[in-house]
């Protein structure tokens, strides 16, 4: 049934628009191919072995909508395979429907952000693949929170398809924010507008080390919003749901999938981790705030939640306003580092501000996923310090827009306080970090930490790689020829892991 699509017509322009996320060191990059052996500035430690995935929204070809924002771009996933102090780099597209079609088509036929109505074409997945980047059970999973995801091949980065996992996916939706549980190896997950656009049902899922799904749970949001991240204890799983809605009649008239707003709660939902009905979530709540991604939660020796996650008391995501029309100016936008400690099994639902942990603006942060969903301390994360020295007049003109800078890394000891940055130039924007252990049993914390940096000196990209007990300087700095334009998640994957992966596709 095609009827309901509007009548635009896919214009055949082949120039990126002149606006700032399409333009500097956010021009669309687009290479897809290989690189070996590149160049290398120090020394990459011997026992850092394995490979970091990332992906980027990278718009293969020009929109035909007008301001299309950098989450709607084509997921291009970039490869860092590290061995014997040597570094091999593959960058592939995902072969979506929506890139195999426009591929065909030479020309873009997706509309708005997450509003089919908009289509030139009727797609059955309208995923971009862009968010994030997740190996389990022998595939990545290159992840768009409104589609099943899609699996590539570990070693080739070739798609493999649409993963059902075997027909199990109960969901029309799943996270871009899995969590792997270190204990067990399941992978927990949700999705949410999980009965299609406009529905307020959240699926919450969870699939056994081997593949098998063992909980599945329907659960009602107390509002049609977006739940970008979340967080799983021991026993409880946590959705922190963003003040952004979403109204069909709106994406019928052509507008936007999310509105602001700034009437209803920051709620959070606890659901038990295990053998839960949809009627056990308690929506507890917080005021009006964006929450940012988890840093950690677990459970404290009182059985109360503790989640950690940055938060802004402003619209993160200006580009989708209030009913009004008004967003905030960008440049106001900062979050502190917050920490929620939730009983769930009181009755008062209020949580207050919760107390803030770092007063410190920062993004993206990132732990050592050997204790996801317990407690720890280290949290290391993306920082914007403008005291650091970065030389914004010369930036501003090659940077491009439309995603957050951040100009360092933060690494905070959350039992101690300790708190220190590692700053890579003044000429220099940071991506999303990931942590990677020292060797299988290191102690917490014990490792270094690897990022992408934009550098608007020479506007090509480099991998930074900082000794997570040095933190001044890096061990190592990866120069690429190219420029890869602003990501969002990506992971580090042992080349143990690895190993046994292509194993197990040699069987298939
Ligand atoms: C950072 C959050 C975020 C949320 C929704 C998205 O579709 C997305 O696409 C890249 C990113
Ligand atoms: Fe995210």
């Amino acid at each position: 049934m095609a009827g309901h699509f509007r009548a635009i017509k896919p214009s055949s322009s082949q120039a990126f628009p002149e606006k700032p996320q399409f333009s500097g060191f956010m021009k669309p990059c687009r290479f897809e191919g290989e690189i070996a052996n590149l160049e290398v500035q120090g020394e990459i430690p011997e026992c850092i072995d394995g490979t970091f995935y990332r992906v980027m929204p990278d718009p293969q070809l020009p929109p035909f909508i007008e301001n299309d924002p950098w989450f709607n771009g084509d997921g291009n996933v970039s490869a860092f395979r590290i061995q014997s102090g040597r570094v091999h780099f593959k960058q592939r597209y995902v072969q979506t429907e929506k890139f195999i079609r426009e591929r065909e088509a030479q020309r873009a036929l997706i509309g708005k952000y997450r509003n089919k109505f908009t289509d030139a074409v009727e797609f059955k997945i309208r995923s971009t693949a862009n968010t994030n980047i997740f190996y389990f059970n022998g595939r990545l999973l290159a992840c768009k929170e409104d589609s099943p995801p899609y699996s590539m091949n570990p070693e080739t980065l070739e798609t493999i398809w649409l993963e059902t996992f075997d027909g199990q996916l109960p969901s029309c939706t799943f996270t871009a924010h899995p969590k792997l549980d270190p204990k067990t190896g399941e992978l927990v997950c949700f999705g949410y507008e999980a009965k299609g656009d406009g529905t307020p049902d959240v699926c919450y899922y969870t699939i056994g080390a081997d593949g098998q799904f063992l909980e599945t749970v329907w659960l009602v949001a107390p509002v049609v919003a977006m739940i970008h991240d979340f967080a799983v204890t021991e026993n409880y799983v946590i959705f922190p749901i963003i003040p952004q809605t979403c109204d069909l009649e709106r994406m019928k008239a052509g507008g936007e999938h999310w509105q602001w707003n700034p009437e209803i709660p920051f709620y959070i939902g606890i659901l038990p981790r295990r053998g839960a009905t949809g009627a056990d979530v308690k929506w507890f709540r917080a005021p009006n705030s964006f929450p940012g991604h988890t840093s950690n939660a677990y459970e404290d020796s009182q059985g109360n939640i503790v989640f950690d996650l940055p938060v802004t008391d402003r619209n993160v995501f200006y580009w989708w306003p209030d009913s009004q029309g008004n967003a905030p100016d960008p440049h106001t936008i900062r979050a502190d580092l917050i920490r929620f400690v939730i009983d769930p099994k009181s009755d008062t639902l209020d949580l207050g501000k919760g107390e803030t942990i770092l007063k410190q603006d920062c993004e993206f942060p990132r732990i050592d996923d050997r204790v996801s969903m317990s407690e720890y301390e280290h949290c290391f994360f993306d920082l914007m310090d403008p005291s650091l020295g970065t030389d914004f007049p010369a930036i501003a003109p090659v940077m491009g827009g439309g995603h957050p800078p951040y100009n360092s890394i933060g690494h905070l000891n959350i039992k101690t306080g300790k708190f220190e940055k590692y700053f890579p130039g003044t000429r220099h924007l940071v991506q999303e970090c990931v942590f990677i252990p020292r060797s299988k049993d290191a102690s917490e914390g014990d490792g270094f930490v690897m990022f992408l940096v934009n550098n608007y000196e020479t506007m090509s990209s480099e991998m930074h790689i900082v000794d997570t007990t040095q933190f001044d300087k890096a061990v190592a700095v990866i120069l690429l020829p190219i420029r890869l334009r602003a990501g969002l998640h990506g992971n580090w994957v042992d080349g143990q892991d690895l190993s046994v992966a292509k194993s197990l596709s040699h069987r298939r």
